[in-house]
């Protein structure tokens, strides 16, 4: 096999003396769609954070390509939150520019002339690939949730990422709304050949999305001392196209507590 595109190899993480996660042991090859369940507060994000480059570590080792995950976020690697982080200020399409404007080395992030035009036709494009080119002069406020998350979506792609870090990304959007963001997520995947993480909450949407799904769960525990040890991947699982048996068998399994209580339909 050749060399991960990723790999962590025994990594842990603590914030003082509470350990979130421990012997995170994973390797991913570039062009995979990992989605990471798990139980609330078990460091699903953090974990994110981490590939992003803005957490390190605390112990082990995360790479990319064989060398140290750089510790601080870079152009390869997009991230989207689950709420909307645009800039209310501006248009659409100036959203998608600055975006791509922040991506350049300049200290000012604004990009001028030939560059600004090449920059605003690029970033036509990818709102037009994200179902927002009759949109390009309304302001944030004028978008509905959905809208909204096209654009986080296409700030993220404009600067053509390897990586994509989906932190819940249609948690705040209703099940129809949610069944045209999966097309949308698809689609771009596989155009961009992008390697994807997504956390969800919805098992059936990682199950449906992904081509490996990761379950984030404690193995070790202690009543008396709650933050004494961190999750691990507990499961690591391929899937894609709804596997119904496997999906079963893994509801079944994983401990009643080790998914959000929040009861949210997917429809697929
Ligand atoms: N900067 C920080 N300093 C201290 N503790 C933190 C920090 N960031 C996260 N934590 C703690 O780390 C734990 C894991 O948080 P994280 O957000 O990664 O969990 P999660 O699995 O993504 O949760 P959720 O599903 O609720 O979003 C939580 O207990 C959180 O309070």
């Amino acid at each position: 096999m050749s060399q991960p595109f990723i790999e962590a190899r025994n990594v842990g993480k603590q914030y003082g003396q509470d350990i979130i996660l421990e012997r995170v042991n994973i390797q991913v090859q570039e062009g995979e769609f990992v989605t990471l369940v798990g139980a609330s507060g078990c460091g699903k994000s953090t974990f994110l954070k981490m590939i992003l480059g803005t957490e390190q570590a605390s112990s082990g080792e995360l790479l990319l390509n064989g060398q140290a995950m750089p510790n601080e976020p870079g152009p390869d690697r997009g991230i989207v939150f689950q709420q909307y982080s645009v800039f209310p200020h501006m248009t659409v399409l100036e959203n998608v520019v600055a975006a791509k404007g922040f991506q350049k080395a300049s200290l000012s992030g604004y990009l001028f002339g030939k560059e600004k035009q090449q920059a605003k036709d690029e970033a036509t494009e990818v709102l037009t690939q994200v179902g927002l080119s009759h949109a390009l002069n309304r302001y944030p406020h004028e978008l509905s949730g959905g809208m909204k998350q096209r654009l986080a979506i296409a700030q993220a792609v404009i600067c053509k990422p390897r990586i994509l870090l989906l932190d819940e990304p249609f948690g705040a959007l209703d099940p129809g709304i949610r069944a045209d963001m999966h097309r949308l997520i698809l689609d771009l995947w596989k155009k961009h050949k992008l390697t994807i993480f997504m956390v969800t909450h919805d098992l059936k949407e990682g199950f449906y999305l992904g081509t490996r799904l990761w379950v984030f769960d404690k193995l070790r525990h202690d009543p008396h001392a709650p933050n004494a040890y961190g999750a691990s991947i507990t499961y690591d699982l391929p899937v894609g196209e709804t596997q119904d048996s496997l999906y079963q068998e893994i509801t079944d399994q994983i401990r009643p507590d080790s998914m959000a209580t929040e009861q949210t339909e997917t429809v697929l």
